[in-house]
């Protein structure tokens, strides 16, 4: 009898539950459900308003999806319940939240319903920049040796300044949370009753190593003498491996979410993590873009090296045995996003409406008629700040070469290119810095949504890029690890190696680089990097000073006296 695993990919906007055999390696059937209180980056829901640079959301949104994904892919399939092995979750990260002890949320308390540090602070939050500049400032004056596994940088988006920001901004919040957590450690919480936190977020986004643990307790009192004991008090030491049952689904669970109790559980994943062994990828050289809202870029070292800029590099981090490094790019299909929302005359809107198309593919459609330089823009992708390799996410967008003439199409791809060159960016630095990147690798929804746009990345990069099959890819690797949890014996496998032999499946369709565009944007891209570093390395601040003179006029928060 054919046994299942069910993978659980928490992303930005909404959740996806995959159930996949585990014989045939078949993706059953898949349900998506938005979160429904959304991403809330401008008020709570009780009309709170939120500063700029803020974006939360609400933990009890990923308990409510469960509740119509799950019995939504085991009612289409027909599977028996009975025959589910395995879960498996990813997430997007860091993602975290103030809990009490038996893991209740704080903005579940009456009393924090208007306070929104009670809220899951998510990845995209950057409203604590000023305190990762000050703890990058801190941790270079004190020599603390972690921050070249950072790229020389802790990023806003990462747990320890986040944390900071609540003692700074809430310190009743602080005080009143039992546990920081990263939302993928309590969904297994609240799955199976036991709080197991996983390598993979402690390791990326808070500052914890494999055999030097977190940062010491001295370097934590030079932050602030209050975060001395942080980590005993507010996180735990006991972090959990990769591929680890973190438990049993627990009856209460079972019963909400229409499974059987005591199905294995596995530890909590990343969504870019995760998303490695499920391409098939489980040796160096090949780079993985999860390509979505953002993208983040994933690749396995056999040696620890320091890569400027980069998010962090982690043993053990995505599979066992390898050096797992992680870069990214915190805006990608958002600004594309923010092109549509903003940006586009009715005539666009009017005509996708007629022909039934998405704005997103009518303007791919104008800008494929366009070859590489013809608009004479270029731009700078950080209109959500710069993840690698400057980590600064006070750093804005920035587009050159407009005239009278240029139309939105030529706008659209401009943007598509400058995060082409963005990733291109990572790569020449990591292959500079000795991590070798001979392949890549892609998944995630932009490259179901726009060929177009692949096809701009493999003549950025000048590397053929490989597709997933799967358009689940984060769900599928999650479904994976869940099935390592049940082991062998119960129908899945003893480790994440076997299971990526067998269950993962590449598109027999890659993009190609092709050579007259190579050659275009070869030289378009080295007016990029002339541009990033002009605007990125602190030749001309003015993105931040602007961004300062905004928040004073806005009187938001104080003034921010140095950019680290
Ligand atoms: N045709 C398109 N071309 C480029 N980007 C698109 C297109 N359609 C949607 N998008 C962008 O794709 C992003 C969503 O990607 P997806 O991988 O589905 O989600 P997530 O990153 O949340 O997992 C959105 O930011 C949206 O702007
Ligand atoms: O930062 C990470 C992983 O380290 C991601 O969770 C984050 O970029 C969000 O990814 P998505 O674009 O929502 O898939």
């Amino acid at each position: 009898m054919a046994k299942f695993s069910i993978g659980i990919d928490y992303g930005t906007e909404s959740a996806r539950a995959l159930l996949l055999n585990l014989d045939t390696a078949e993706e059953v059937a898949s349900s998506t459900m938005n979160y429904p209180h959304g991403v809330m980056d401008e008020r709570l829901p009780d009309g709170t308003v939120l500063p700029q640079d803020w974006a939360l959301e609400h933990p009890d949104d990923y308990i409510e999806v469960l509740k119509k994904i799950i019995p939504d892919v085991i009612m289409k399939s027909g599977v028996n319940k009975d025959d589910v092995v395995g879960i498996g979750i990813d997430f997007t990260a860091c993602t975290m939240l103030p809990i009490k002890k038996d893991g209740t949320p704080l903005c579940d308390l009456p009393e924090y319903k208007s306070n929104p540090h009670a809220y899951v602070k998510l990845w995209k939050h950057h409203a604590a920049q000023p305190e990762a500049n000050m703890l990058n400032k801190i941790a270079s004056e004190r020599g603390e040796d972690f921050l070249a596994r950072y790229g020389g940088k802790i990023s806003s988006e990462w747990l320890i300044p986040k944390i900071w920001q609540i003692l700074n901004e809430a310190p009743d919040v602080y005080e009143e949370a039992d546990k920081f957590i990263e939302a993928t450690d309590w969904v297994i919480l609240k799955l199976t009753g036991n709080e197991r936190r996983n390598s993979c977020t402690a390791g990326y986004k808070a500052i914890w190593h494999k055999r030097k643990g977190y940062p010491s307790n001295e370097f934590f009192k030079a932050l602030d003498k209050r975060l001395e004991n942080v980590v005993d008090e507010k996180l735990s030491r006991d972090i959990y491996p990769l591929g680890t049952k973190a438990g049993e689904l627990t009856e209460e669970m079972a019963n909400m979410i229409g499974l059987k109790p005591g199905i294995a559980v596995a530890v909590g994943n990343v969504d870019a993590h995760v998303s490695l062994p499920a391409v098939g990828v489980a040796s160096p050289g090949k780079m993985v873009m999860i390509m979505g809202t953002s993208i983040c870029h994933v690749v396995l070292g056999d040696k620890e090296v320091e890569v400027p800029g980069m998010c962090g590099v982690v043993e053990d981090g995505i599979v066992p045995g390898y050096y797992g490094y992680e870069a990214g790019q915190s805006a990608v299909g958002d600004i594309f996003a923010w092109f549509v929302d903003n940006c586009v005359p009715d005539g666009y809107k009017k005509e996708a409406e007629e022909r039934g198309i998405s704005v997103h593919q009518l303007l791919t459609e104008k800008a494929s008629k366009l070859k590489p330089g013809e608009s004479g823009l270029l731009a700078l992708d950080w209109l959500n700040g710069n993840r690698s390799v400057l980590v600064d996410a006070d750093l804005t967008g920035l587009i050159l070469g407009l005239t009278l003439r240029t139309k939105p199409e030529e706008i659209y791809r401009a943007l598509i290119e400058s995060t082409a060159y963005g990733t291109r960016m990572i790569i020449d630095t990591f292959n500079e810095y000795g991590i070798k990147i001979d392949e890549l690798y892609a998944c995630g929804g932009l490259p179901e949504k726009n060929p177009m746009l692949m096809q701009i990345y493999a003549d950025v990069t000048n590397l053929e890029i490989k597709v997933s099959k799967s358009n689940q890819t984060p769900a599928l690797g999650a479904a994976m690890f869940g099935a390592v949890a049940a082991g062998k014996e119960n129908g899945g496998f003893d480790s994440i190696f076997e299971a990526a032999k067998v269950i993962p499946k590449l598109k027999d369709e890659t993009f190609k680089p092709i050579l007259e565009n190579v050659e275009i944007y070869e030289k378009l891209f080295q007016e990029y990097k002339l541009l990033h570093d002009y605007f990125g390395r602190g030749a001309n601040d003015v993105m931040k000073r602007l961004k300062n003179i905004k928040e004073v006029v806005s009187d938001v928060r104080e003034p921010k006296t140095t950019c680290i």
